[in-house]
């Protein structure tokens, strides 16, 4: 037999019954849940009289919806309120643990599961949220699902999945200065579009991937989805071991030692083979950034906005550069920004904020600016207050908010009202994304910290003082 990638070691561990040409039915580790896509699929329970199968390996915590201002204030939305009350009730009901407004393990939903220890190599996740990919830093086979799996998977722990081709991004070389995570995955989205990964699982491979830090892994797994992939993986390896030891729900003791044993047979074997593979040269890479309404939009920050002639759907370009209020030809650092979100289950993890705050410190956000962090989870809020990280945006003329998604989407308070410009760290740039009319470039941390400073883009390659101070963007390690 020859080699199994690291995607088949999973999939192969986790089959219940083989479908052959049909669907086969997978084993779930981890089943995370959120407000939004869960109401139904718990009336669907309650409806068939059934119980949750196995609630202790479920988590649910509150995040589109939260609103990001004094978690002591009740929440004035109505559908809002009237979402996270349903949760608590069903959470209570079916005995399944909540992470809620208060909790100190809140935050969005794919930060809280690697936070905790509760994703791990190996492991199949899951979650009613597309961005579920992010687990895959883990090397664990994670995905979105639909309402109604995820009803099936609360009634079974079970999953009936038709199984995707493994794809190998090959990433080698050293990422240059200034380059993170964000500009490694917007580039691999650029270079095969929105749907190059359909129908596959994407393993980032090579040696930029292996010396990125956890952080830049999930950044870059999160995104998958965007380039269609049914989800992206990168094998474990000391890097990740080194994350995970010691976190709440990591294993103990021999424990520890068994799991490590099993996690280091996980990687994909010399001889296995991929579908097909993706190479970049990450010296290539450059700080990115979108001009249009999809995340394979992008240009270098160096770059134009592109005229549609020039790009291959000129139709589709027009329309977004229509969205966009530009015209294209402009160059990227001539673009004024209002708003600046740093955010996200892409990028508000501890370093991201470290990464940005490093840009920020000491200067002051643009007159005609209105910035905002919003860390991914309430742990990486205390985490950054207990570095002063909070100061140093404070300071700066940042808002700093209570976690959760935040203006990622438009679900809750936190919008760009129509028209106005956004520098965003977060994952999705279609037309209504961060509110009606609003206007979303996509960046990285510390690219959209230098641009809430100046008004407009700019490339943080030419502010090296401001990155050489800071540990966590040498070597593009982050974000
Ligand atoms: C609300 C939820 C279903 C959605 C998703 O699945 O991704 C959201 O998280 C998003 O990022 O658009
Ligand atoms: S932060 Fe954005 S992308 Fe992530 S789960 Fe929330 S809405 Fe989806």
């Amino acid at each position: 037999m020859s080699g199994r990638t690291l995607f088949e070691k999973v999939w192969d561990e986790h089959v219940v019954r083989s479908g052959g040409d049909d669907p086969d039915l997978l084993y779930i580790d981890l089943h995370l849940v959120h407000e939004v896509t869960s109401p139904q699929a718990f009336d669907g329970l309650r409806l068939a009289g059934r119980p949750v199968r196995r609630p202790d390996l479920t988590l649910a915590t509150v995040d589109h919806n939260v609103p990001t201002t004094d978690r002591s204030e009740p929440i004035t939305d109505p559908l809002s309120a009237k979402q996270i009350e349903a949760l608590e009730r069903n959470c209570a009901e079916f005995g399944i643990r909540l992470f809620s407004t208060r909790a100190r393990e809140q935050g969005i939903v794919h930060m809280i599961g690697p936070e905790l220890g509760l994703t791990q190599p190996g492991m199949t996740v899951v979650c009613g949220d597309s961005h579920t990919s992010t687990h895959g830093a883990f090397g664990a086979l994670a995905f979105g699902i639909g309402t109604s799996e995820v009803e099936h998977v609360l009634a079974t722990q079970t999953l009936s999945q038709r199984k995707p081709k493994p794809a190998a991004i090959q990433v080698d070389g050293e990422l240059p200065f200034g380059v993170s995570a964000k500009d490694v995955i917007l580039r691999v989205i650029a270079d095969l579009g929105v749907e190059g990964g359909v129908g596959s699982v994407y393993e980032y491979r090579g040696s930029a991937i292996e010396a990125l830090s956890m952080e830049g892994r999930m950044t870059v797994c999160n995104m998958s989805i965007e380039g269609g992939a049914r989800a992206g993986m990168i094998a474990p390896d000391e890097t990740t071991f080194a994350y995970l030891k010691g976190r709440p729900h990591a294993p103990q003791g021999a424990d520890w030692d068994r799991a490590l044993e099993d996690w280091r047979d996980l990687p994909t074997d010399p001889d296995a083979e991929f579908a097909w593979t993706h190479e970049l040269d990450a010296a290539t890479i450059e700080p990115t950034v979108t001009w249009g309404t999809t995340p394979a939009m992008s240009v270098p920050v160096t770059g134009r906005v592109p005229r549609p002639d020039e790009t291959r759907d000129a139709e589709q370009a027009r329309r977004a550069l229509e969205y966009m209020g530009l015209d294209g030809g402009e160059t990227i650092t001539e673009i004024p920004i209002d708003r600046v979100f740093i955010g996200s289950c892409t990028n508000a993890r501890i370093e991201d904020l470290r990464a940005a705050a490093g840009v920020v410190r000491d200067r002051k956000v643009a007159e005609t600016v209105r910035a905002m962090v919003v860390p991914g989870s309430t742990m990486v809020k205390l985490q950054a207050e207990s570095e002063g990280l909070d100061e140093v945006f404070r300071a700066a003329g940042f808002e700093w908010r209570e976690a959760g998604c935040s203006m990622c989407l438009g679900m809750n308070p936190d919008i760009l009202e129509p028209g106005e410009r956004c520098a965003s760290t977060s994952n999705r740039n279609f037309e209504g994304r961060q509110g009606k009319g609003g206007r979303s470039h996509l960046v990285s941390p510390v690219m959209a910290a230098a641009a809430a400073i100046h008004g407009h883009f700019v490339d943080v390659r030419e502010e090296p003082a401001r990155l050489a101070e800071n540990p966590y963007l040498a070597g593009g390690g982050v974000g």
